[in-house]
């Protein structure tokens, strides 16, 4: 709507007013900036001093042994105050830090309230608090309970949430700011959630190698994610571009505020899609002055877990494009059902014990435990304990056995002798952990052949500490045999070679947990997946087992399948909730795209079947351009013609393909002409220039500018093929160009032609 002449002038004045608050909160904050860093430094200076103080005393002649008691409980009051120190100096580094963020723009929005009977208030609200010396909120931090009502609340009588209980007051202004090197360079006030204008200026901007946060402009639905904290498990469906990474970034931030005294950023584990995705979200954090949450791919995760074997991963399955036999095809979608795993409980409650595949612990080519003694082990407790108490409980006792047969060993002639062949170095080693010497000749004797046949056995102790005693491999083989005859002939195949397929790993993991009982992390909180629908749900419910404490946040786009066929998201979404079993759930749909011009946005919507859903944010920007060539040499020339000219006007082109190997093929075609880079699997960061990349490294990240290669019949014919394309479209923010050679893949055929610009080398049939 256009302002009047008089509204404009009286918005000016307000500006200037704002101004004048800005500069005297600056001021402050500017002050407040140089005490803490004094502050610091007197911290740092004294941490340093304690540390001297204690190296000092941590070096006194220990041979006393009243001195040694003495010095021993001081040396530890000098640990504890260093720790303490440190723990002080840190505080106040990330004080400073916080008053570092605000130093340019302090805050972004301001709301006015009146409680019944009170007076207006002025709140005004930035990344973080800031309180001057009177104790005046001059900033509210975006996660206080009350800012909710910036992101939340129209005009009028709003309500919201605090620890004590829900508060309604009366909201009577809302405003925007968007303040730069302390000057407000534009300010709105609006009555929506957040109004459009400095949407539009923030979604207009060039992308960057880093992802921004949010902070400013969060909308209602977004909120709602960020600010959950009744529900177990959220499962957000949203669109390409609806701003679900955006969103449960800030979601960490705001978890880390709200559970401050009971939650660390180490307990939060975000499963991210691929490194680079990691590397571009890793600013978003700290910039919001939080650290860092743990990031891990699946592929990561798995082959931690696996060690010892080449696990396959994802991508490894998209680009072999294995021919497999319909019998493999119809085991690997058995083993990747919930199903599935549910077989595995049943398997693992039921499976008698002489089942069970023990191993012989070998030392030095003699067995010191054989299988069948592990088994009676095994067998002699209550059949009636769960296995995994039972297997624990055979764990301790074999510990047990090989601390008796390490005394036995010791009192043996050869290990006494061994003694005397001790060189000095060895003879010291030995006694390193012993605090008091034994006085007489024999107790040295035997205290030394006890260390030098407990380090002879280590290997044996380390064997049962790692469950060497057991072969998960052969049980899980022993499974399958018993469950699906038809998926072992493949599975045995790829063991043979130290290699395990994707799909086996879910399932081969959840039974060696669920037998041994091990492989749980109880210390995380808060588990992030992004691009679940790339997950199975056998690998969905593992992860749920593997960190049982932990709450869920599911993020993802069901329409976004690069891995499996396309899936309608309101199938998808009841498939997880009836599979997980968590009952505190809430499924958030987030059906506006904000990274792309609402012409990418629009053509992206026509490749889908349930495309209308998507609502495109309005920002104008050119048609996307369709340019099709009647073969792979008059596109290649036409692609060289537009990667030149495209480079006039942004300084990143991402040429996205199908897979690695296309990606490949085109540097290849292109290296001589430009200056250009192959990104791949390993790589972590984002460079400018020409880059190409397959559609499943650039999952999650977005560019300027985006030109897809190639978009023929030829090249996309599958049932995959809409999920590609439409991802692959998704990636660009202004300028989206799609090149085909050969005829075009038919789901772009179908497009309405008002929606893009085409350009042909031959006639269209
Ligand atoms: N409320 C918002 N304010 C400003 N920018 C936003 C907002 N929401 C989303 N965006 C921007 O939109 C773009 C897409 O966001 P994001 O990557 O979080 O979406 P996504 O749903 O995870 O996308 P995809 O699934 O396609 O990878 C980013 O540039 C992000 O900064």
């Amino acid at each position: 709507m256009k302002k009047t002449k008089n509204e404009v002038n009286l918005m000016q004045e307000e500006q200037q007013k704002e101004q004048v608050r800005v500069d005297n909160v600056l001021a402050k904050i500017k002050d407040s900036i140089q005490k803490q860093e004094a502050e610091v430094q007197k911290a740092e200076a004294e941490r340093s001093l304690v540390e001297k103080n204690y190296v000092q005393n941590a070096r006194i002649n220990t041979l006393e042994v009243d001195d040694q008691m003495e010095t021993n409980a001081e040396v530890q009051q000098q640990k504890q105050l260093v720790a303490k120190n440190l723990e002080n100096e840190t505080i106040l580094k990330n004080q400073l830090e916080v008053l570092k963020l605000l130093k340019d723009s302090p805050y972004f929005g301001r709301i006015d309230i009146q409680d019944p009977g009170d007076d207006v208030e002025q709140l005004y609200i930035g990344t973080a608090s800031y309180v001057d010396e009177n104790q005046d909120f001059l900033i509210y931090d975006w996660r206080a309970p009350i800012s909710s009502i910036y992101y939340n609340g129209t005009l009028g009588s709003v309500a919201y949430e605090t620890p004590g209980g829900q508060f309604t007051t009366e909201l009577l202004k809302k405003r925007q700011f968007n303040i730069q090197e302390g000057q407000i360079v534009n300010m709105f006030d609006t009555n929506e959630t957040i109004g459009d204008e400095i949407l539009q200026a923030v979604l207009g901007q060039q992308s960057d190698e880093y992802m921004h946060n949010i902070v400013a402009t969060i909308q209602k639905e977004q909120n709602d994610i960020i600010r959950d904290t009744y529900h177990d498990l959220l499962l957000v469906q949203g669109v390409a571009g609806s701003g679900k990474t955006s969103a449960i970034l800030q979601r960490i931030a705001f978890l880390l505020y709200h559970s401050r005294t009971e939650l660390s950023a180490d307990q939060i584990v975000l499963f991210s899609p691929n490194l680079l995705f990691s590397h571009y979200i890793s600013e978003v954090l700290p910039s919001l002055g939080e650290k860092n949450m743990q990031q891990v791919t699946l592929a990561q995760f798995l082959a931690q877990r696996l060690q010892g074997l080449k696990v396959q991963t994802l991508f490894e399955r998209y680009e072999e494009k294995e021919k497999l036999s319909a019998q493999v095809l119809t085991a690997r979608q058995e083993k990747e059902a919930a199903n599935f795993m549910h077989l595995v409980e049943s398997y693992v409650a039921t499976v008698p014990a002489t089942d069970l595949k023990f191993n012989d612990l070998y030392l030095e080519g003699q067995v010191i435990f054989t299988k069948e003694e592990i088994l009676t082990l095994y067998q002699e407790l209550p059949s009636l304990m769960q296995p995994k108490h039972r297997f624990e409980e055979t764990k301790k006792q074999l510990f047990s056995l090989l601390k008796k047969r390490i005394r036995t060993e010791s009192h043996q002639d050869w290990a006494q002798e061994a003694v005397n062949y001790l060189s000095d170095q060895e003879y010291h080693q030995l006694l390193v952990d012993k605090s008091e010497l034994e006085d007489d000749y024999q107790g040295q004797l035997d205290y030394l052949a006890y260390q030098l046949v407990k380090k002879k056995f280590a290997p044996i102790y380390d064997a049962i500490y790692n469950n060497f005693f057991f072969d998960a491999y052969a049980q899980y083989s022993h499974f399958l045999g018993q469950v699906l005859p038809n998926g072992l002939a493949s599975y045995n195949e790829n063991l043979e070679f130290h290699q395990l397929a994707l799909e086996d790993c879910a399932p081969l993991l959840y039974l060696r947990d669920l037998l041994t009982g091990n492989g749980q992390n109880r210390s995380v909180a808060h588990l992030f997946i992004d691009e679940m629908q790339d997950y199975t749900l056998a690998q969905l419910i593992y992860l749920h087992h593997a960190f049982p404490k932990a709450k869920l946040t599911l993020l993802g786009d069901a329409e976004q399948a690069l891995f499996n066929p396309l899936m309608s998201p309101r199938d998808f979404l009841q498939k997880l909730q009836e599979n997980l079993g968590i009952k505190k759930s809430r499924v958030i749909s987030l059906n506006k795209s904000y990274r792309s011009t609402k012409n990418i946005t629009d053509y992206m919507k026509a490749i889908l079947p349930d495309g209308d859903l998507i609502q495109a944010f309005t920002r104008q920007g050119d048609l996307p351009r369709v340019l099709v060539s009647n073969n792979q040499e008059l596109g290649l020339a036409t692609l060289k013609k537009e990667i030149q000219a495209q480079l006039a006007q942004d300084s990143t082109v991402a040429l996205i393909t199908k897979d690695a190997q296309q990606s490949q093929e085109l540097y290849y075609a292109l290296h001589q002409d430009f200056d250009l880079t192959l990104l791949n699997n390993n790589d972590q960061g984002l460079p400018k220039g020409v880059i190409i990349l397959p559609i499943y490294l650039a999952k999650g990240l977005e560019f300027d500018n985006v030109i897809a290669v190639d978009v023929s019949a030829t090249n996309y014919h599958g049932p995959d093929s809409l999920g590609i394309l439409y991802t692959i479209c998704s990636r660009a923010m202004h300028h989206l160009t799609l090149i085909s050679f050969g005829p075009l893949a038919e789901p772009l055929k179908k497009i309405d032609p008002d929606l893009y610009q085409l350009q042909a080398d031959f006639y269209l049939a």
